[in-house]
């Protein structure tokens, strides 16, 4: 009798680092049930061991999926990074083994800019210096160095999806809005858009960093950018631990140069709560330390958990890898009545012909073919009619460049 439907209780996934029941809940109503969802990350050698029957990842930022955990990964088909940032995944490592990434660029945003708003309001009042006093029962009731949000510059460094949601939330409570970025960007409201850094951080009460990590923001904020801002200033950063030299940015905070600062991800973090946090910034009553919770609310991880395990399962069913953030995206019908072939290759010429080639010399009809490239893969999905032999299947793993072949039968019987 034809094979009908993928046996899914064989397909294994790995949930990591805590990810909301919301994510095992989506893929149980997929028909999904063999997952295994851990509260921590693992090291890299236990990660290594667990990895090699595991068909799909689920992780947040602590897990590092590099070239050595990839190269043991056999049968890994895709990745959901369960946040925005996915500089944890080697995406090119993944992409050279036709395995997907895919992340959830928008659930946490709002949980970031009220969480940045908040910080700016408490330093601008100095806030934890008063709260610290108080916890070891001083009193210090006084207004110097205490302003209000109103009439203050904000200066919001990366104005994306974070930035311009900080931007509209900070102008509503009185706050003019500069920001620099590398694109040209509309602001919202009245924020308008500066030339450079330095004209930033010269005009900026408080300064708040909303980059991802790319080798372009790596280290960008060092000691000379840090003496470019206004003294007195205050300083955020939630977006990631390399994007700033903690050195120097302790050294100007303890020097009175910046006023107070709130930071929520460091250049090393804890694998989990266990360990200890260690940092230069650690004592300093005039910083808010964080343990990288920017996004950390029950409504964003709920929601994380739902978008993120879909598009696990999108792509697992049916092929579509819309949004994905290292693969050519391709939005695909349902194939009630056909076999999906999905071939990945690299993207050289002369594969197409080859698949085309063996396919025809193997009678098989394609009744729907879906292509789309990047620079480095090709993705091919052909709908096909349900005869066809294994010795075309294995034809079509022997083309030259193939990185992947996968197989999702028709959900009807023929
Ligand atoms: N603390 C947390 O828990 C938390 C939560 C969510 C996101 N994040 C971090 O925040 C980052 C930003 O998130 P987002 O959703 O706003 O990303 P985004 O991609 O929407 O926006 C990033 C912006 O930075 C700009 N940019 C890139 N390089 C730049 C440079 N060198 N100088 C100036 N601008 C530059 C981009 O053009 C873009 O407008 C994420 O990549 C992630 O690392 C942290
Ligand atoms: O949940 C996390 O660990 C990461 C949160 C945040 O940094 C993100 O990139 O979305």
């Amino acid at each position: 009798m034809a094979k009908t439907s993928l046996d899914k209780s064989k397909i294994k996934i790995l949930l990591l680092e805590g990810i909301h029941q919301s994510a095992v809940d989506s893929f149980h109503n997929a028909g999904y049930s063999n997952i295994e969802h851990l509260s921590t990350s693992l090291d890299e050698d236990t990660l290594i061991e667990k990895i090699r029957d595991v068909h799909f990842i689920g992780l947040r930022s602590r897990t590092q999926l590099n070239e050595r955990v990839f190269a043991a990964a056999e049968k890994l088909v895709g990745v959901g990074c369960f946040c925005i940032g996915t500089n944890q995944v080697d995406l090119n490592a993944a992409l050279a083994r036709g395995i997907a990434v895919f992340n959830a660029p928008y659930s946490n945003t709002r949980s970031v800019a009220e969480l940045v708003l908040a910080e700016a309001i408490m330093l601008l009042r100095g806030i934890p210096e008063k709260n610290a006093r108080a916890h070891q029962g001083g009193w210090l009731k006084s207004a110097k160095n205490s302003h209000e949000a109103r009439g203050k510059t904000l200066g919001i460094v990366g104005y994306g999806s974070i930035g311009a949601q900080l931007s509209v939330l900070a102008e509503s409570l009185g706050f003019h809005v500069l920001y620099y970025d590398v694109i040209a960007k509309l602001g919202m409201g009245n924020a308008s858009q500066v030339a450079s850094l330095d004209e930033l951080f010269g005009r900026s009460d408080v300064v708040s960093l909303h980059v991802p990590d790319v080798p372009a923001t790596r280290w960008m904020i060092g000691e000379k950018e840090i003496a470019a801002l206004k003294p007195g200033a205050i300083f955020i950063n939630a977006s990631r631990g390399s994007v700033v030299e903690i050195e120097p940015l302790a050294a100007a905070l303890k020097a009175g140069k910046v006023h107070g600062a709130a930071v929520d991800v460091f250049p090393v973090e804890p694998k989990g709560n266990a360990d200890e946090f260690q940092s230069p910034l650690r004592g300093l009553e005039n910083v808010i330390l964080t343990p990288h919770i920017g996004g950390s609310t029950l409504e964003a991880q709920e929601n994380i958990g739902v978008e993120v395990a879909d598009k696990l399962v999108t792509y697992s069913d049916n092929g579509t890898t819309i949004t994905s953030v290292n693969f050519p995206e391709v939005a695909l019908p349902a194939h009630p009545d056909k076999h999906r072939l999905l071939h990945i290759h690299n993207n050289v010429p002369g594969v197409m012909s080859e698949i085309n080639r063996v396919l025809s010399e193997n009678g098989i009809n394609i009744s729907g073919q879906y292509l789309q490239t990047n620079a480095a893969v090709g993705y091919v999905v052909m709908d096909v009619d349900k005869a066809y032999g294994q010795a075309a299947l294995e034809a079509l793993k022997q083309v030259g460049n193939t990185l992947k072949v996968r197989v999702l039968y028709s959900s009807h019987n023929s």
